[in-house]
């Protein structure tokens, strides 16, 4: 039985392998923000810019965006520094490897819902130093700084790191904004909850699988920060699940485009009328991935609750506030290690209305 080459924690259980026939995206939206970087650009360009992106983010929670105003030749740059940073001996990656006080840096066995990502990482932080809870114990306030590890090869990396998530920052701020807008509401609605942000940025290398049936690159699960942009290379494996019918949609590589979703935050922002979709990452057997997922996550003292301006007698209020930064280290704890309990979720602070 060639099948089973892969050791047994990266199985998944049945229902949850990918099926031999992959549908393809046709309906995830793609989005032109050109409009956003002319100068002289109209109302009315504006306004059906804002109805795409609430549209799409009503319908799938994902988008790809091009004419986004990230210069390619940032995202080149660190593509190629992390090709070569994972090209490393383990030994060398590991130096700069990911523990139970620092989750920067890198990684190789993080498990999404208790079964082994066949992945590697290596996440840093878009600011620093950042700083979050110390502990996921909801009375303890004592709080965490982050630092960044940089590898010393190649020693390219930390300054392309760097200037890529200056880069991806901007249009995430530009996002937020038209996603505010979508919802009806002020433009700057959501930027002060970023002042501190606790964004980080991951790279993700998949290498061949033996045994690409039986396991995934990242198994299902939702993003749970605010908005994520993803850079995939041209190789694809992210699969959306489609919210119409619970189908897994791949999403075919698009040159230069970035993939969007809302995460779990913008979900309870807005009181349920955009979703966080869930995603997860099929491997092959013959390439290697990579991808860049940036995750726009707020301060951790954010307490994440439904807008006030959106709830009202006919649209109660769908959740209970909670700390985005216990939420945060609560969720770390558990692709730490294997926890014999579910992964904290959103619907845990859901109100039966
Ligand atoms: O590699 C990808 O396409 C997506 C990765 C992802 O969903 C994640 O890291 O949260
Ligand atoms: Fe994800």
């Amino acid at each position: 039985m060639g099948e089973v080459a892969v050791d047994a924690a990266f199985i998944q259980a049945i229902e949850h392998r990918p099926k031999p026939v992959r549908i393809e995206a046709e309906g995830i939206p793609l989005i032109d923000l050109s409009v956003l970087n002319t100068p002289d650009s109209d109302a009315d360009d504006l306004a059906s810019l804002v109805s795409q992106v609430g549209d799409a983010s009503q319908k799938w929670g994902f988008f790809q965006v091009i004419n986004h105003g990230v210069p390619l030749e940032y995202r080149e740059k660190i593509e190629l520094a992390s090709r070569k940073f994972f090209a490393l001996p383990k030994e060398e990656k590991l130096m700069v490897g990911r523990d139970e006080m620092n989750p920067l840096g890198y990684y190789d066995t993080e498990h999404t819902k208790n079964v082994r990502d066949w992945k590697e990482v290596f996440d840093f932080a878009g600011k620093n130093p950042t700083f979050i809870p110390a502990s996921h114990e909801p009375d303890d306030q004592e709080v965490r700084e982050l630092n960044n590890q940089w590898p010393q090869n190649p020693p390219e990396l930390r300054e392309v790191c760097e200037e890529y998530a200056k880069e991806v920052q901007k249009l995430a701020f530009k996002l937020l904004e038209l996603i505010a807008l979508s919802l009806g509401l002020p433009k700057n609605r959501f930027n002060g909850f970023f002042e501190d942000h606790t964004t980080f940025i991951r790279v993700n290398h998949y290498p061949p699988c033996p045994s690409p049936n039986l396991a995934l690159g990242v198994g299902r699960h939702k993003d749970g920060g605010a908005l994520t942009i993803l850079a995939q290379d041209d190789v694809g494996g992210l699969q959306v699940k489609r919210k119409t019918d619970g189908e897994w949609i791949l999403v075919k590589p698009t040159p230069n485009a970035y993939i969007i979703n809302v995460g779990d935050i913008i979900q309870v922002w807005s009181n349920d009328k955009y979703e966080s979709v869930e995603h997860r990452v099929m491997v092959n057997s013959e390439k290697e991935r990579f991808s860049i997922p940036f995750f726009f996550n707020p301060a951790h003292y954010t307490w994440v609750e439904p807008m006030e301006e959106l709830i009202n007698e006919q649209n109660p209020r769908k959740y209970k506030p909670y700390n985005w930064g216990k939420f945060f280290t609560t969720r770390k704890r558990s692709n730490f290690k294997k926890l014999d309990v579910e992964n904290l979720q959103i619907y845990h602070f859901k109100i039966d209305n």
